[in-house]
């Protein structure tokens, strides 16, 4: 449901009454009411001694092109929010309050200085179609700007992620198959990019079984948590594709080639454990478990100071970026032909009629 003007007033009328949030809501109060009256930041930065605007230019500007409709609901859900917890003595905030709108395949929320991302197609194991990678660049863009210390991707349901939608392959443009390769190899391209150039601590919470590019651009993140029910499974050479999320470098690098090239030529399904002894997972959690003691985890380490955690990342992901870059280029180039090829039609096609599974 949209906010109207009437709320947007009501809701500058009931701030007045509360009590001193904080300071840190006092400044994305700000930032939404600028975005929900005047649209994306189109002020000057204020210099860096001038700490107080600096503050409040930084909050707004981090709202990026948030819609000014989206800003004024999330100002009204805010101080509804904020209402309702100083009416009551309830720590926990409505769950409007946390979650941010505008998604479809995504839920995401942010809480504790934690940007949580949700892959929510539980329905179809997560597969990520055209519109889910375009809402998780959008969502990594919003999180490497907001308040946030750490980043979180994970899934909803029993599945982590089953990989590329396969029915992506279906939607040919009038331009023809060839056309349609070459857009999916710039989705593709961009889509990694975004984990490449990701500036905070970025951890994957592998809640169930991974498949495809889910599990190669694990090697772009810097913490990875597996249920012990998680399994990782790159079957490429099934599928008549060949590898992309940088694993055809990063994969090497981590397991070393021998161990690679089962996953990635082979298509050899690692467990949560065998992964782990491999160097792809950082940790492995009872699946009974694993929800509350990696969120009790991840809690404490979004707490540490954000900027030295960012610069610890700098530090030791910078010097690889041109690198990845070029790999993420030419992965998606020779995929582009791939997508042409007969096998991987067929392998497609047997899917989508049902004569093949993994
Ligand atoms: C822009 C393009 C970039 C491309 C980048 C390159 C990426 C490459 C990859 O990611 S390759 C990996 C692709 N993934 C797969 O091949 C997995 C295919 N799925 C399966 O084999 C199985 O569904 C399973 C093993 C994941 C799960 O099996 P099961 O437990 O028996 O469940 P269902 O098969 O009944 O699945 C439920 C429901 O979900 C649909 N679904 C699951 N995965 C996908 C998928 N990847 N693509 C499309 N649809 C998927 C499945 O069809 C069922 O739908 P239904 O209920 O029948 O409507």
């Amino acid at each position: 449901m949209r906010a109207s003007q009437k709320d947007f007033e009501s809701a500058l009328s009931q701030v007045k009454l509360l009590k001193d949030p904080g300071n840190e809501v006092k400044l994305k109060l700000y930032a939404l009411y600028k975005q929900a009256t005047e649209g994306p930041c189109n002020t000057p930065k204020p210099g860096v001694f001038d700490l107080i605007n600096k503050a409040k230019w930084d909050a707004w500007n981090a709202l990026g092109s948030l819609p000014k409709e989206t800003a004024r609901q999330n100002y009204v859900d805010l101080v509804s929010g904020l209402s309702s917890s100083s009416d009551s003595s309830s720590q926990v905030k409505p769950e409007a309050d946390r979650k941010q709108r505008g998604y479809e395949t995504l839920v995401v929320t942010s809480e504790d200085s934690i940007t949580k991302i949700m892959m929510n197609r539980p329905a179809k194991k997560n597969a990520i179609t055209t519109q889910m990678y375009n809402e998780i660049m959008l969502a990594l863009k919003a999180a490497s700007k907001d308040d946030s210390a750490i980043t979180v991707l994970t899934g909803n349901g029993d599945y982590y992620s089953s990989g590329n939608d396969l029915s992506n392959f279906t939607d040919i443009p009038p331009e023809g198959i060839e056309e349609k390769a070459k857009s999916s190899a710039i989705l593709l391209r961009d889509f990694v990019d975004c984990f490449i150039d990701f500036p905070k601590p970025l951890i994957a919470a592998v809640n169930g079984p991974a498949v495809g590019i889910s599990v190669t651009i694990l090697g772009l993140f810097d913490t990875v948590y597996a249920s012990s029910r998680a399994t990782f499974h790159t079957p490429f050479s099934h599928l008549g594709q060949s590898p992309e999320g940088c694993s055809s470098y990063t994969f090497p690098k981590i397991m070393g080639p021998a161990k690679a090239a089962e996953m990635l030529i082979f298509g050899k399904k690692l467990t949560a454990a065998e992964a782990c002894a491999q160097g792809l997972v950082s940790e492995v959690f009872p699946d009974s478990t694993f929800q509350k003691e990696v969120w009790t985890r991840l809690k404490a380490y979004s707490k540490l100071p954000p900027n030295a955690m960012r610069i610890s990342k700098q530090v030791i992901r910078n010097r690889e970026k041109e690198k990845l870059h070029a790999i993420n280029a030419e992965e998606s180039r020779v995929l582009q032909e791939r997508w042409l090829s007969d096998e991987c039609t067929n392998a497609v096609m047997n899917f989508l009629t049902r004569k093949a599974k993994l």
